[in-house]
């Protein structure tokens, strides 16, 4: 038993929810409900209340949160103690967006020193690339860049870049490449000309295989396009932590952009890693990226624990996961240029609470993170939505909606908004017996008949949501947002007590992956392993299928 499921608080939320009335209930006794449960921070607006929950589970969480030591915890994050014990690091992507004035020191170093003249890197390549001075080989300006990198080295500067298309300037175009399947690669690289391609490698630790393989791959595909060795400096510049591998492979010393070990991959598009997203929206806006992040982070920092939207955000998640059973989290963006946005949150979600020991290695007995996945509304509607409403799994959801669209035309964004609202009203009020039988007062069918259809027609409601308003979609409302998620993540890790920033489980992957490319390749079949995997081994060394 650890001792967080033996402490009175989670003792107390324990007995408390169950006894808890239907959201229904919950509304019709507070007619005030949605402002009592609402609250605004960094241009973002929080609607929690579709949740279960009333005041009272309110202050349990929040009584759960304080017996953790959730605002020392914070502290500790944003002083740079060592809180990535397992790896023994810093966590400190926060002072990737700090103001240039502050000061974080690390090991007797001002780090937000380091990151400033990093961004005045940055910059500096931004304006030679956009302004046209920076030149490919036959003296042709950039038009298209590639980005390699995967994980964190990819999702974000992704799905950032296709959040923020309104904000494109019109000189660049960007494609990303992460998979190791050759057909990823060779298809992005089919239109493109490499006179005027730029290939960004990106790579905290310059030694993940897919990224090392996509790399050469692309050289040789410049090189054969007529690019010579030479010309490389050119069109490859790489982010990295390892400096002295990326030389080492041939890129250029003063084509490498540096980041720290003290930032995770899957909390690294504010560093370089976000090279792709500055290029293609320019400084000034991912500098308004850093500094919504930043606005975040102040109120993550100082807002009590009542208002403090990530920590609300992350009550509710463990609530639902620890006290209601549910193993997943839906989030449903109702805006087009956020459909990648789950995908990163899956990411951020999954690989940081993942988690089976506390800190000091003894086993959970609760559960921990939740499965995150999502999509775009309403296309999610005429499909999985069928689930949430009726389905047996209870998933909590998260509704994502800007006030104003970027692409103002006819009726299109009322009814996005309001299907959006729709949506989130029927999870929480459902369908009664009663109702879906009123319903069918008019049609024909015999009575018992009605009665069975009517009983398919019920939803039982009380399906919790939050919802995520914004005026609209900018940098700054996006850079908070993320930042609003990453630390909703944080305060659940540090509840549990568990290490949110290693990933044991991802290393193990690469590891045995290794050891299997090194048997395809062997001179002889493969027998010290299990039966299938000798078996899949060696169908395909004899190419069989
Ligand atoms: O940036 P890299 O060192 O190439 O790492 C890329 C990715 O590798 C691993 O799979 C990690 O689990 C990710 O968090 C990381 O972002």
């Amino acid at each position: 038993m650890t001792e967080l499921t033996q402490g009175k608080a989670w003792k107390a939320l324990k007995a408390h929810t169950e006894g808890l009335a239907h959201m229904r209930a919950l509304f019709e006794s507070d007619t005030q409900r949605f402002d009592h449960m609402s609250t605004s921070a960094c241009g973002l607006f929080l609607d929690y209340s579709k949740n279960r929950a009333n005041q009272e589970t309110m202050s349990l969480l929040f009584n759960l949160a304080k017996d953790a030591q959730l605002e020392s915890k914070i502290k500790a994050m944003f002083n740079g103690e060592m809180i990535n014990t397992t790896e023994k690091r810093a966590v400190l992507h926060t002072a990737l967006r700090a103001k240039p004035e502050q000061e974080i020191m690390l090991d007797g170093v001002n780090i937000v020193q380091e990151v400033q003249e990093t961004q005045q890197q940055m910059e500096q390549f931004v304006d030679a690339v956009s302004s046209g001075n920076w030149k490919g080989y036959t003296g042709k300006k950039i038009t298209d860049i590639v980005s390699i990198g995967i994980g964190g080295s990819f999702l974000g500067p992704k799905i950032v870049s296709q959040a923020l298309r309104p904000y494109w300037s019109k000189q660049l175009n960007c494609h990303f490449v992460a998979n190791v399947d050759a057909s990823s690669i060779v298809e992005k690289l089919k239109p493109l000309n490499a006179e005027t391609t730029l290939f960004i490698m990106s790579s905290k630790s310059f030694g993940t295989q897919e990224t090392l393989t996509n790399t050469l791959s692309a050289k040789d595909w410049f090189i054969e396009q007529g690019g010579s060795q030479a010309d490389v400096a050119k069109h490859f510049v790489a982010v990295t932590s390892n400096v002295a591998k990326a030389t080492e492979f041939g890129i250029d010393a003063d084509n490498i952009f540096p980041m720290w070990d003290w930032v995770g991959g899957r909390y690294s598009l504010w560093s370089a890693i976000g090279l792709p997203i500055a290029l293609l929206i320019g400084m000034d806006n991912f500098r308004a990226l850093l500094s919504g992040a930043n606005e975040m982070d102040q109120h993550f920092i100082n807002a009590p624990l009542s208002e403090n939207m990530p920590v609300i955000m992350g009550l509710f998640s463990l609530l639902y996961g620890n006290f209601h059973d549910a193993q997943s989290h839906v989030v449903l963006t109702y805006d087009h240029y956020l459909r990648g946005l789950p995908a990163y949150f899956q990411q951020l979600d999954m690989e940081s609470n993942g988690k089976s020991v506390t800190l000091d290695g003894t086993e959970v007995d609760h559960s921990t993170g939740p499965v995150i996945w999502g999509g775009e509304g309403t296309n999610g509607q005429h499909a999985y939505h069928q689930l949430l409403h009726q389905g047996t799994a209870l998933i909590p959801a998260d509704f994502i909606m800007p006030l104003q669209s970027h692409n103002p035309l006819g009726e299109h964004h009322v009814q996005l908004a309001s299907n959006c609202f729709g949506q989130t009203q029927a999870l929480m009020q459902g369908r009664s017996y009663e109702e879906a039988l009123k319903e069918l007062a008019d049609s024909k069918l015999p009575a018992d008949e009605k009665s069975v259809i009517a009983k398919h027609k019920v939803m039982q409601g009380n399906k919790p949501s939050n919802t995520i308003l914004m005026d609209k979609l900018t940098p700054q409302t996006l850079g908070a947002l993320i930042a609003l998620y990453e630390h909703r993540t944080f305060v659940q890790g540090a509840i549990w007590q568990i290490n949110s920033f290693d990933q044991w489980g991802v290393e193990l992957g690469k590891t045995l992956g290794n050891d299997v490319l090194d048997r395809l390749s062997a001179e002889n079949n493969a027998t010290e392993l299990d039966c299938s995997s000798n078996g899949l081994i060696n169908m395909f060394r004899q190419k069989k299928i």
